[in-house]
């Protein structure tokens, strides 16, 4: 069996750092779900501390009542805290402050006797589910961490279960077994899974953001679709498998035609609905590994990785009609757009994005010098021998 005193004081020590850690994030970047993470830690902390005054105190409103309560709202923080982070919208505040009074209540008269721990052991036991719920809901980029951080809440849940088993048994029973060793146990694991609990989720919470900082980076907020960062790391990963699987390339750029006298005639905000909408026109003819991205204002390009020339042109063709075919109906306005598009294509292993980008690019112009609304793969047929790129 773990000695008990080294145990608690381990825990409160890293409960300490843990909390202090949050309360110090909190300071810097003044999202409120830091400052109830470090409050769960302390007030935990707290109620490990009211609970050990038992050996010395004599008043258990103090050692008994107030540490369970400290046991209740330690997690209720926690979770309130985990909300804010996975942004479940859900209004569920009111719902623990009824907890938080409900549990006051009831545990006033019971506080000194068994039903008293079995009544808080029930509570937190079912807030542990909560927070396996929670933790199960984020959308998480470390798995493997996700994962324990579940397992703590639901073995914490578990063993908050066995506990009260244990309390109600000799209450609801004349069965004499003594779970004496059995309940330390428990103390022991509750005590230690609390404060993994602590030590997991800041490493979490902090692998996330920095995952949506990189997503901020390099994607484009009007549209989810990458933006040329976004592009540019993306495409030269895929060209460099490309070449290792000896797989040619296509780099697509299409740009709406006459965008400046939408904006001018329905306003800019009508503008950014049809730049979404021919987003979702493109991402409507993407295959599985192809990337598109907003690589300008109205520009927009695509790799299709394994698409020969040809291929990329019929995949362009379709997304020309399918605009054209469509009309944007937008605050009672039915706007006609088009785009024009221009692609290269590339099979040999020195090419980059840039170089197929800016032959794309070129392309795009001879398509609108053509008039517009039109898919254009080549400038002058002999220009791809040289360089391998058309
Ligand atoms: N609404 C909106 N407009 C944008 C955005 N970015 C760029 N624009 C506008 O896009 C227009 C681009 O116009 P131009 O480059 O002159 O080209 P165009 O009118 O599309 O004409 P062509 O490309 O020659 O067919 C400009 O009026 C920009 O202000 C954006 O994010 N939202």
């Amino acid at each position: 069996m773990l000695h008990l005193p080294t145990v608690i004081s381990i825990s409160l020590l890293l409960n300490v750092l843990i909390g202090g850690f949050f309360f110090t994030v909190y300071k810097y970047k003044k999202q409120p779900c830091y400052l109830y993470l470090g409050g769960s830690c302390m007030i935990f902390v707290v109620s490990q501390i009211l609970a050990c005054l038992r050996i010395v105190l004599d008043s258990p409103f103090i050692t008994h009542y107030l540490a369970d309560m400290c046991i209740i709202i330690s997690p209720i923080l926690a979770l309130i805290g985990l909300q804010k982070v996975t942004n479940l919208t859900r209004n569920t505040n009111r719902h623990f402050l009824t907890l938080v009074i409900a549990s006051a209540i009831v545990l006033l008269p019971i506080y000194a006797i068994t039903a008293g721990q079995l009544v808080t052991s029930l509570v937190i036991a079912t807030l542990f589910i909560y927070g396996a719920y929670l933790v199960y809901k984020m959308k998480c980029v470390a798995p493997m961490q996700q994962k324990i951080l579940s397992g703590c809440f639901i073995s914490h849940s578990l063993i908050m279960y066995i506990q009260v088993f244990m309390l109600a048994a000799p209450l609801v029973s004349n069965s004499a077994t003594d779970y004496s060793l059995w309940l330390q146990a428990i103390l022991v694991s509750h005590i230690i899974l609390a404060t993994a609990t602590a030590l997991v989720l800041p490493f979490l919470l902090f692998v996330n953001i920095e995952e949506n900082l990189q997503r901020l980076v390099n994607h484009d907020v009007l549209t989810g679709l990458l933006n040329r960062r976004g592009f540019f790391m993306q495409g030269e990963k895929l060209l460099k498998q490309g070449v290792a699987y000896q797989q040619s390339f296509s780099v697509v750029m299409i740009d709406i035609d006459y965008f400046k006298s939408v904006n001018d005639k329905y306003g800019h905000s009508t503008g950014d609905t049809a730049i979404k909408w021919i987003a979702q026109h493109i991402m409507a003819q993407l295959n599985d590994n192809d990337i598109a991205a907003r690589i300008g204002g109205e520009e927009f390009a695509l790799l299709l990785p394994d698409q020969s020339l040809n291929q990329a042109q019929v995949t362009a063709q379709k997304l020309c009609d399918a605009i054209r075919g469509h009309s944007l109906r937008f605050k009672g306005n039915t706007i006609n757009l088009s785009v024009s598009v221009g692609i290269s294509s590339s099979y040999d292993a020195n090419a980059s994005i840039k170089t197929l980008l800016d032959q794309a690019d070129k392309h795009l112009y001879i398509a609108k010098a053509k008039g517009r609304d039109q898919v254009v793969i080549s400038d002058q047929q002999t220009d791809h021998v040289a360089n391998g790129v058309m």
